[in-house]
């Protein structure tokens, strides 16, 4: 019998049983001797984010802009470059944080600080949670607007 926690899978390129523990995804050709434990994550992470506003946002205002127009769809747009920017080098995600960000973080290069489940918008905490160290999330859409999030710690 297979091990709680544990799931018998199949290979689509070998045709071959493995196992995939069903917490933490990762997958194993031999049979499991002991249970999967759920794992809680990490109590607290520090990241740092580059939020881009849009009409729709809850305060459509910022440091940078003070009446913010850009449809969702603009900002869609906008953010996807930076996100491209910064995976293919070409900027550091807090210089281009610092610029950019529609954030008060962005005086700290984007840095939100350690925070605990409960502190930041659902979305946004879900995305910042499941990130690894050094990790860049992808386009994550909270009330305030669109961000892309980098952890930190
Ligand atoms: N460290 C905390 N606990 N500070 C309170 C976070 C409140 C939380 N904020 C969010 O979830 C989003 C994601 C990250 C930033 C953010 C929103 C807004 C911008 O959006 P807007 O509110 O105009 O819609 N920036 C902030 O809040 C800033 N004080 C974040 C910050 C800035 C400088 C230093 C530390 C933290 C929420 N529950 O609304």
């Amino acid at each position: 019998i297979i091990p709680e926690g544990w799931e018998k899978r199949t290979s689509r390129s070998t045709g071959q049983n493995y196992y995939l523990n069903i917490y933490t995804k990762e997958s194993q050709w031999d049979l499991p001797t002991e249970p999967a434990k759920p794992v809680t994550g990490p109590e607290r992470v520090q990241c740092s984010h580059l939020l881009v506003k849009h009409s729709g946002s809850r305060r459509p205002s910022s440091w940078r802009e003070e009446n913010i127009t850009k449809s969702k769809e603009e900002a869609m747009e906008l953010i996807e470059g930076y996100r491209e920017q910064i995976t293919s080098g070409q900027a550091s995600f807090a210089e281009l944080a610092s610029k950019v960000s529609d954030c008060s973080s962005a005086a700290r290069g984007g840095d939100l600080g350690l925070f605990g489940r409960g502190a930041m918008q659902k979305p946004f905490e879900d995305a910042a949670f499941a990130l690894k160290v050094g990790e860049l999330s992808g386009v994550v859409t909270t009330d305030s607007g669109l961000h892309i999030i980098l952890r930190t710690v």
